[in-house]
C-alpha cells in the first residue's frame, strides 16, 4: 500500500512536533494552510496552540468552510488540545463568539484544568492499548458531554472545587474520545516519543 497523505494544520500551533511523530510512521505529510493543500490530503492532524488565534486566521484566510466542509464529508481527523476544541462541535468558557470547525458530536470546556493546575503530566490508561499513555496538558480541555457515537477512550480523575477543602469531591473527566474517523486528545500526544496514538489516528485513516 502506498503511503497516505496526512495533512497538519499550518496556521498556527506545534506543527513540527506533528509532522516528525508522522514521519517517523511512514506517512507523506504536508502543512495545510491553503485549500489546495487541504484537498490533497487522506488525513489532517489539527495540533495544540490556541484554538481562538485557528479560527481567526482560517477565517482571515478564508479557509475555515473548506475545513468545516472537508471534516463534515469524513475526512479522518485528529485533534489534540486546541485542536480537540476546533473538532468540538460545541465549546464551553470559549472566547466571545467563538466558532469550531466541529464535526466532533461533544462539548468541550476550554482551559478547562485551569482552576487546579495550568499544566500538568499524568500517567493516562486507554481502553485501546495495554500500558497508559504518558500525558501533557498544557491549558487543556476536557471533554464535559459526549453524543450517542462518540466512544470514550481515556479519563483523569480530578478533584472538582467545593466550599470547604473537606469536601472536595473527586470526577472523571473525559480526555481522549474517537468518533468514526474523528480523534482528539485533552494533551499532546506529539510531545515525546510515544506514537501509539498518531499510529492509532494512521490505521482510522486506512479504514
Ligand atoms: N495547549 C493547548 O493547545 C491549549 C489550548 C488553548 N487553551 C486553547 O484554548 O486553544
Amino acid at each position: 500500500m502506498t503511503s497516505p497523505t496526512i495533512g497538519v494544520f499550518a496556521l498556527q500551533g506545534d506543527v513540527r512536533e506533528h509532522v516528525q511523530a508522522l514521519q517517523a510512521l511512514g506517512a507523506d505529510v504536508v502543512a495545510v494552510r491553503r485549500e489546495e493543500e487541504l484537498d490533497r490530503v487522506d488525513g489532517l492532524v489539527i495540533p495544540g496552540g490556541e484554538s481562538t488565534t485557528m479560527i481567526k486566521l482560517a477565517d482571515v484566510f478564508g479557509v475555515a468552510d473548506a475545513f468545516r466542509r472537508r471534516i463534515s464529508e469524513g475526512l479522518p481527523t485528529f485533534g489534540t488540545c486546541a485542536g480537540m476544541i476546533m473538532l468540538a462541535d460545541r465549546i464551553v468558557d470559549g472566547a466571545d463568539g467563538q466558532t469550531t470547525f466541529g464535526g466532533l458530536d461533544v462539548t468541550v470546556r476550554r482551559n478547562a484544568f485551569g482552576r487546579q493546575v495550568d499544566s500538568f503530566e499524568a500517567q493516562v490508561p486507554f481502553t485501546t492499548f495495554p500500558d497508559p499513555v504518558h500525558a501533557v496538558f498544557i491549558r487543556a480541555p476536557w471533554v464535559e458531554q459526549v453524543g450517542p457515537d462518540v466512544e470514550v477512550l481515556a479519563s483523569v480523575p480530578v478533584v472538582l472545587d467545593a466550599a470547604t477543602d473537606d469536601d472536595d469531591e473527586r470526577a472523571d473527566r473525559i480526555v481522549a474520545v474517537r468518533q468514526g474517523a474523528l480523534l482528539a486528545t485533552s494533551f499532546h500526544p506529539e510531545v515525546g516519543d510515544d506514537l501509539r496514538l498518531h499510529r492509532l489516528f494512521l490505521d482510522l485513516v486506512d479504514m
